[in-house]
């Protein structure tokens, strides 16, 4: 597809991208690459000039590169006016949107103007209404932008399980050591081209930043969605996802291994495997940690 917009230049020529089930694409490109205009004819809410968008990926959660963060609704009447679109009564959608903004420890108020939130915390409203319905295609355009390290990892748990659900995660970010330390495939927009993907292939990259996989089990009846709730944002930790009922798989920093087991040990969690070998480049900016 090729986009331009009224008589402008070209902003897009002969893109050709395919979504893939279990991945995680980042689109990488200068300012004004056209990377949002890609992840909006994605989502459907822009048309291409030329071509076509195809396929039905089913239901898709979007984060847009600008959220009316200037809107007088609270986060939760947004959320419910958001849930009825997406079809979801409007209990349903509040008691989601709560659970997913606690998740994501929104400062601030359920009941405030959203206008009157911090930018990072209106950016929790914009990804929680993204994932009130679970998406089988997420599309993130620059959304770690202004969230605090805590949310950071929780967003990057949040794309690990749609992916290993099978959906699709689409995102853009800026910062190089994110997109590889988060995609699978990454993307290059340049004048307009869409470059091959490039695989991110954990355990080739730079070995600076050795990581862990740890799968813990919840004694008695704890479900797993306790462990992924008390070990989320947890220092050194990248992803925490469901690993059965009662089980989770962390990925951590291989440094913050050790803490990490003691503090499960400790809290009567069991360890179920441990593997030391995962390697991924080393964070830009230390989002990963508190
Ligand atoms: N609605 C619009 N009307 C006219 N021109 C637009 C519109 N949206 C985007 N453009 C233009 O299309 C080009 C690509 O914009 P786009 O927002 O897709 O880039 P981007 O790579 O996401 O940029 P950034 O990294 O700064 O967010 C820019 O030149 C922009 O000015």
């Amino acid at each position: 597809m090729s986009k331009r917009y009224r008589r402008g230049r070209p902003v897009l020529v002969d893109v050709d991208f395919r979504t893939s089930p279990g991945a995680v694409q980042a689109v990488t490109g200068g300012n004004g690459s056209g990377k949002s205009t890609l992840l909006r004819i994605l989502a459907g809410v822009s048309r291409p000039t030329s071509g076509t968008r195809s396929g039905d990926p089913g239901v898709i959660g979007y984060v847009p590169d600008r959220f009316p963060a200037g809107t007088r609704l609270s986060a939760r009447s947004y959320l419910a006016h958001m849930g009825r679109i997406k079809g979801l009564p409007s209990r349903r959608s509040v008691s989601r949107g709560t659970e997913l903004l606690s998740r994501l420890d929104l400062v601030g108020g359920f009941e405030t103007p959203i206008r009157d939130l911090s930018k990072g915390n209106a950016q929790k409203v914009a990804v929680a209404q993204a994932l009130l319905v679970p998406p089988r295609l997420l599309i993130l355009d620059e959304p770690w932008s202004g969230l605090d390290a805590s949310a950071h990892g929780v967003l990057a748990s949040v794309i690990t399980e749609v992916a290993s659900g099978g959906g699709t995660v689409v995102f853009t970010d800026h910062r190089e050591a994110v997109t590889r330390s988060v995609a699978t495939e990454v993307y290059r927009i340049e004048a307009g081209r869409l470059g091959e993907a490039s695989a991110v292939t954990p355990g080739t990259a730079d070995p600076r930043t050795p990581m862990s996989e740890v799968v813990l089990r919840a004694p008695g009846p704890s479900p797993a969605a306790a462990l992924v709730d008390a070990l989320t944002g947890v220092e050194g930790v990248r992803s925490v996802t469901p690993e059965g009922e009662r089980g989770v798989r962390v990925r951590v920093l291989r440094g913050h291994c050790d803490t990490l087991l003691l503090t499960a040990l400790h809290a009567g969690w069991s360890v179920d495997a441990l593997r030391h070998d995962a390697v991924v480049p080393a964070p830009a900016d230390g989002w990963v940690t508190r």
